[in-house]
């Protein structure tokens, strides 16, 4: 059941000025010439680096409310505790273990579910506003969609002490996250330039060094330069998008509790994650009504 809301300071319906610092951000007008400097500097980041980050994005009642919020659904929040390799793909046979192709690495994370969350609250409200679609579509050059999965479409990462997400690729082409609360200690996310050209390109060398000289993780062919690794800014509240496909990604291991909210966007109207994928992130599969 949702959580009860405190009502003192968020309203029940809340406009984009109530979520979003648009003093810092006018989403609102991306015509604008302070909106097309943001967006400008946003392609040139996420190009550049692989991500695009928003400090104090939200408004601090808006990040009050997401946090009582996300805070309150975590304990019930599903936990996978899992291995892959870095392309989140079945193993290839014709490679060994320790090939970067196929390498087991782990990761524990919990999700809370869209349909846990209050679709009249900060965090739901923030990804059904038209003005976010607008900035992702803007940034990334892409037509982008809300998902229409009524789990995955906005959920929360939950990690707990001694959790951490490994070395991987995404499968969607950009994510959105939402800093909530970070952990005590690690759970940086960290993240390289884009590495790859498409899917089919494995980027075997320089995906294998970053994982050989940033996890505990050894891994073949050994030898090549390792790309610059960075660490995005986790100040709650900010927002950042990144090209997860292109760009190799993990949260290190976190002391404490760190809780981010993950929008998913698809070049496909009405996108809904299979039920094997829905089982695996929140052990169960619901379709959509309609
Ligand atoms: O928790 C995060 O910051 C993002 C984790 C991630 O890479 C993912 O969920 O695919
Ligand atoms: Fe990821």
């Amino acid at each position: 059941a949702p959580s009860p809301r405190p009502r003192e300071s968020f309203p029940l319906r809340p406009a984009l000025g109530d979520l979003v610092n648009l003093e810092r951000y006018p989403i609102g007008d991306l015509r604008s010439a302070e909106g097309r400097a943001l967006v400008e500097k946003a392609r040139s980041d996420l190009a550049a680096t692989g991500c695009a980050s928003f400090p104090c994005f939200l408004m601090e009642a808006a990040l009050s409310d997401a946090v009582a919020e996300a805070t309150a659904a975590a304990p019930s929040a599903f936990a996978t505790d899992d291995t892959h390799n870095a392309y989140q793909l079945s193993t290839d046979a014709k490679l060994g273990p320790e090939h970067v192709r196929n390498k087991q690495m782990r990761t524990r994370v919990a999700s809370t579910a869209c349909d846990e969350l209050d679709s009249s609250r900060a965090i739901r409200a923030l990804y059904a506003s038209d003005e976010l679609l607008g900035l992702v579509k803007a940034i990334t050059g892409k037509n982008a969609h809300r998902l229409a999965d009524p789990l995955g479409a906005a959920s929360i990462n939950v990690f707990r002490s001694g959790w951490a997400h490994a070395w991987h690729y995404d499968e969607s082409e950009f994510t959105v996250t939402l800093s909530l609360v970070q952990a005590a200690e690690g759970g940086a996310f960290e993240f390289t330039e884009p590495l790859r050209r498409s899917v089919d390109d494995l980027a075997f060398e320089t995906t294998a060094a970053v994982i050989n000289d940033h996890s505990e993780y050894a891994v073949e062919p050994a030898g090549a330069a390792c790309p610059s690794v960075r660490t995005a800014p986790f100040a709650p509240g900010t927002l950042q998008i990144f090209a997860g496909r292109t760009s190799l990604h993990r949260v290190s291991e976190v002391k404490g509790e760190r809780l981010v909210a993950v929008y998913c966007f698809s070049d496909i109207e009405g996108f809904v994650n299979s039920p094997e994928v829905q089982r695996m992130f929140w052990g169960r599969a619901v379709r959509p009504d309609r």
